[in-house]
């Protein structure tokens, strides 16, 4: 029996028509996976679902009853939950009050919340303690908190909104348990992810979310990742590009070209230049002994289990964590590792976990991308060169919009995420830089556009840290990439001419035998 019915939805933003004419049943017991790119309405759609947002028509009906929910707590009330993809839990909660805030249990004592809690944090394979406050918890465990809080809730149909997206592959199998055991209790989950590979493992049934409407509706049996990243972007069928190192990078590099396809055709392989070379490196209690070479021009990745010590190695690299080396050059030079001594080497760091991206949300897209030269332009016609190069940013990473005076913050998390990266590369040194999951969220066509960053960013001689939990992140973006375990890289993995596929393969193998 279908559990939910969703008949002709439609939903506008201003001008911008989002869902048109969205139709699609999700039986009970049924896993369903909705996929679209950056900005093709999963969230607008799982919100309406959830009673976050209503739709402007079009009807549902749960279990064979209207369905039209007016808020979260009505939702839930008729048996609906949610895992919003920006997850915002109150700091100064502790992980028991988080998972039972807002649920009939809210008001037990502690005592009896930390023992309910620790069961529900078991089942979603998170190991903190339930009086943990939040606000110490890393970002990426905030969207399993809100699980077991899901858990907790008598619910019939789960929404899970990117839940994956900042998670191991061994944490994304347990995420799917979660899944599954809804799943045979004969609750319903909306899986909603851009990690198609994995997602595919474990939906029963696949949707397409493309031009405002429901472009596909497959048995995942019946599905491949290249295929459905096809049909997600509405492009024909192409095989994962190879990976053939080329020409080397030239002394001078060449002025950038708008037209440099991404990773479609070869990078430049890397100079023999090194760019930084680190012997030795310790971060007490998580960082036993690390070598690293990074030449110019060159991506290498780094990934390992959570108490790998990988987080320590970008941190010491980046300044945050204290660590001592025998050996640090940079370009040759000696340098130390910290942030607080002259000379000393603090590489600049993105992460997409930071809070809005250090943006405005309420700043408008022309702004967040010119920053602070947009107030001290006084010339037109370095005005209209600014005004150019948002429209081109906009355009290349194909963000959807209808204006670069809409504001940052009513952008999709994937836009909002791309026109970071864009921002900070720009504003960055063209150095050595480190970049945490710098392809976090994103659609394939995205994902295309900011190995073209890269691309670009190598090609002028950047060398990049590229720190990762997901596997097919790192053999997209990356040269060479580093296992770590117990405080060391286990392994490296040269990704050379291998086909992403197959690169994948080796980092998952590698990770689990080293964990
Ligand atoms: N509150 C809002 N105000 C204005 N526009 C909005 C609002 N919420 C969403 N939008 C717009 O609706 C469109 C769909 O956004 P949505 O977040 O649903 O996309 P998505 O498919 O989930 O994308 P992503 O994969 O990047 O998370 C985007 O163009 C976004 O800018």
């Amino acid at each position: 029996m279908a559990l939910l019915q969703v008949e002709g939805l439609t939903k506008s933003f201003g001008a911008r028509r989002v869902l048109r004419d969205v139709s699609f049943t999700l039986d009970e017991g049924e896993i369903v996976g909705l996929v679209g790119t950056n900005g093709a309405g999963k969230s607008t759609l799982g919100d309406i679902v959830a009673g976050i947002t209503a739709a402007d028509s079009g009807l549902m009906t749960l279990q064979g009853h209207p369905y039209a929910p007016l808020s979260t707590e009505d939702a839930r009330h008729l048996g609906v939950g949610v895992v919003e993809q920006l997850v915002h839990i109150d700091p100064h909660l502790t992980v028991a009050q988080a998972v039972f805030r807002g649920t009939a249990q809210a008001g037990r004592p502690q005592e009896e919340l930390r023992r309910q809690a620790q069961v529900l944090l078991a089942e979603v394979a998170l190991d903190v303690d339930p009086d943990t406050l939040v606000g110490d918890l890393p970002h990426f465990v905030h969207g399993l908190v809100e699980t077991a809080r899901v858990l907790a809730e008598d619910t019939r149909l789960v929404v899970l909104d990117e839940v994956s997206a900042p998670l191991l592959p061994s944490e994304v199998t347990s995420l799917h348990s979660v899944a599954g055991r809804l799943s045979r209790q004969g609750r319903g989950v909306l899986y909603i992810s851009h990690r198609l590979p994995e997602m595919l493992e474990v939906v029963d049934r696949v949707l397409v979310l493309r031009d405002g409407r429901i472009a596909l509706d497959c048995p995942s049996a019946q599905m491949d990742p290249v295929r459905l990243a096809a049909e997600t972007v509405g492009e024909p069928v192409t095989p994962p590009p190879p990976r053939i190192a080329s020409a080397p990078v030239p002394a001078q590099s060449p002025a950038p070209d708008d037209d440099v396809p991404a990773r479609t055709t070869p990078r430049p392989a890397p100079s023999d230049e090194v760019a930084l070379r680190v012997r030795n490196l310790r971060v007490p209690g998580a960082v036993e002994g690390v070598d690293l070479l990074l030449r110019r021009g060159e991506v290498i990745g780094l990934t390992g289990h959570r108490s790998s010590g990988v987080r320590e190695i970008a941190d010491a690299l980046s300044g945050e964590l204290p660590a001592v080396t025998d050996e640090l050059l940079l370009h040759g030079e000696q340098r130390s590792l910290g942030c607080t001594d002259d000379g000393s080497l603090a590489l600049p760091a993105y992460r997409p976990d930071e809070d809005a991206y250090g943006v405005d949300p309420g700043e408008t897209i022309a702004r967040t991308l010119t920053q602070e030269a947009w107030g001290t332009l006084t010339d037109l016609r370095r005005e209209i060169a600014t005004l150019r190069g948002v429209i081109r940013t906009v355009h290349q990473m194909d963000v959807k919009t209808m204006s670069i005076r809409t504001v940052f913050g009513a952008l999709s998390g994937g836009d909002q995420h791309k026109l970071a990266l864009a921002r900070w590369m720009s504003a960055s040194p063209r150095d050595v830089v480190v970049l945490h999951e710098p392809t976090r969220g994103l659609d394939v066509r995205a994902r295309r556009q900011v190995r073209r960053l890269l691309d670009e960013a190598t090609m002028h001689g950047t060398s990049v840290v590229v720190v990762s939990v997901d596997p097919d992140e790192l053999a997209e973006c990356c040269d060479r990439v580093g296992i770590v375990a117990d405080g060391r890289v286990a392994r490296w993995i040269d990704t050379g001419e291998l086909a992403v596929d197959a690169v994948r393969e080796r980092i998952v193998e590698a990770a689990t035998a080293a964990a």
